[in-house]
């Protein structure tokens, strides 16, 4: 799914107005209504004391709508305007004018602490207060009323983005934002609700589709994708019946130290989970027998020392080599880093202690081929990049490095997000269970084991960050959040294969008799 901009989604505000040849307040009224099914789907008329904020432009336009449909259709409503400034906007203006055409109980204007009304925690908030417009910081009264909302503990809908929420800038504090219960997106969902910082003031959000030009929708590209089963489809590579491992690749992991042998056998495994044709592992004499044994399907090549990587030699020639986990940061391991990457040309993936080697000796980065995989977890990043203000800076300082450097870099955790120059494509699987050792060197792995077999680095990457997500989602059902370990991401790697082509399931016969009797309604 496409993240539009701010600046596209008013382009394609006023293309549909031109196309379709419908005034904005049309527009308006489309997007409103959609706010007011989704509401009136849920009550089904209950008389639950509905409590509409609205701003003084198009989002408080929305609300005036919203409000409208909700008094028509006979709910308990109550109206306020959040009357921060003069310059209402002419939609606002049109609604403000038809609500009270439609009923006795105007909107009252609130202006101040004083004026905020009694709302229960049985009641629901709609907070139409700002939309994507907001462009300053907002006043303390309306904080505070931000403030009296979480305190009233209320169900809050926010139309389109939390208020105060800005889509390009992080909130200056938590007060000057609206804690959603539930957002309902216009269009597109906003890149603030993935983002660490700023994902927390929404709980739930939707996507609601107010029908704009398809034709701008279909053919506009954005700088951010969000990843999920529709997006990873195409990627997928079908075998052929009379296929052979020789066409799958061969991954070599290289990595593991003293102490730190099962990362490189977890990487093994998982490369080979995600059809690799034959896995190699590189590691050093102590390694031998552990992965021989833990892991019968790898075969295994030592160094020429016990404890720890000092040249990398091998005679095999692989089709990817993934780098870095448990290797250590000794400085002998850091030259024989630098001997290998001298002379490779192999695709490679660079994890964990590979990253911090980059970072420790940044000239490593000029050695990298082109499109090398970088898979940092946050402590790993900072020290490749430096430090960063907040998660926008974060996200710019990234953009810059990969186009600096040439490479495809994923920033791990909830919603990893795999950037490649300018773009982001932003990650749907995965939960807090995967949160645990060597959930980190299992995705190293799906990434090479994606590439061996012919994958491009990028939909290498992008496909593998999916699938590791959807196995964890798979894991965490059996063993919830706290006893779900990285080996079980891998077991359940066939399931998140086979999830791609499950159908969805057809209706129940109840639902099929409903909808039968909607229609003749
Ligand atoms: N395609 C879409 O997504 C559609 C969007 N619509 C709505 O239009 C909204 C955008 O409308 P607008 O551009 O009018 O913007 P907003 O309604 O978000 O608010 C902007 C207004 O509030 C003022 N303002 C901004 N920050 C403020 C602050 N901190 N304190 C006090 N006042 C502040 C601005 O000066 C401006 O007057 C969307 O979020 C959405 O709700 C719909 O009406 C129609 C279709
Ligand atoms: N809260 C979360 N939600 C979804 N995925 C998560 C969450 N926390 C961690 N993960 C995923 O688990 C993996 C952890 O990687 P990493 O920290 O490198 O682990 P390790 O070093 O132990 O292998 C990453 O892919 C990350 O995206
Ligand atoms: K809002």
């Amino acid at each position: 799914m496409k993240l539009f901009s701010k600046e596209q989604i008013y382009m394609a505000d006023k293309l549909t107005i031109e196309r379709q040849n419908i005034s904005s307040t049309d527009l308006m009224e489309r997007a409103g209504s959609q706010v007011f099914n989704w509401i009136h789907m849920r009550l089904q008329g209950a008389q639950v004391p509905i409590h509409v904020f609205c701003g003084i432009g198009n989002n408080g336009g929305d609300g005036l709508v919203i409000a409208r449909q909700l008094i028509l259709d006979g709910y308990n409503v109550k109206t306020y305007v959040v009357n921060c400034s003069d310059k209402r906007s002419k939609d606002f203006l049109i609604n403000y004018d038809r609500i009270k055409n439609v009923t006795k109980k105007w909107p009252t204007l609130l202006s101040c602490d004083d004026d905020f009304p009694v709302i229960n925690a049985e009641d629901v908030i709609v907070d139409a207060i700002f939309g994507i417009g907001l462009n300053r910081p907002v006043d303390p009264w309306i904080k505070n009323l931000f403030k009296y909302f979480r305190n009233t503990k209320a169900f809050v809908l926010s139309v389109d983005i939390p208020s105060g929420l800005s889509t390009e800038n992080i909130p200056v504090d938590e007060d000057s934002v609206v804690w959603a219960t539930y957002t309902l997106s216009f269009v597109t969902p906003k890149l603030v609700f993935f983002l660490p910082e700023t994902a927390k003031y929404t709980v739930h959000w939707e996507v609601l589709n107010i029908g704009l030009d398809e034709d701008f929708l279909m053919n506009t590209t954005t700088e951010v994708d969000l990843i999920g089963k529709n997006e990873v489809l195409p990627l997928y590579i079908p075998r052929e019946q009379f296929s052979h491992k020789g066409q799958f690749g061969h991954s070599l992991i290289i990595g593991g130290c003293y102490g730190k042998i099962g990362a490189v056998t977890l990487a093994s495994k998982a490369s080979l989970s995600a059809g690799a044709g034959l896995v190699s592992a590189y590691v050093p004499k102590c390694g031998y027998i552990p992965i021989q044994t833990a892991f019968p399907e790898a075969m295994v090549i030592t160094d020429t020392d016990d404890e720890i990587i000092t040249k990398i030699d091998f005679k095999i020639t692989p089709s990817v080599v993934s780098f870095g986990v448990g290797v250590g940061t000794d400085t002998k391991t850091i030259n024989a880093f630098e001997d290998f990457l001298k002379q490779n040309k192999t695709p490679l993936v660079i994890d964990a202690d590979g990253i911090n080697i980059l970072a420790k000796k940044k000239s490593l980065l000029q050695l990298l081929p082109l499109n090398t995989v970088l898979t940092p977890h946050p402590k790993e990043l900072e020290r490749l990049i430096g430090d960063w203000k907040d998660d926008f800076d974060k996200l710019k300082k990234v953009k810059a490095f990969s186009k600096k450097h040439k490479l495809i870099i994923v920033i791990k955790g909830a919603h990893t997000i795999t950037v490649f120059q300018d773009k982001l494509y932003v990650n749907t699987t995965g939960n807090p269970g995967m949160a645990t050792a060597g959930s980190g060197d299992v995705l190293t792995g799906i990434i090479t084991g994606l590439i061996s077999q012919g994958y491009s680095p990028l939909n290498a990457t992008i496909f593998a960050v999916y699938l590791h997500g959807k196995s964890g989602d798979f894991a965490v059902e059996k063993y919830g959040y706290q006893s779900l370990n990285a080996s079980h991401i891998i077991n359940y790697l066939g399931d998140a294969f086979i999830d791609l082509f499950r159908l969805p399931e057809p209706p129940q016969e109840e639902e099929i008799e409903e909808a039968e009797a909607t229609k003749k309604d």
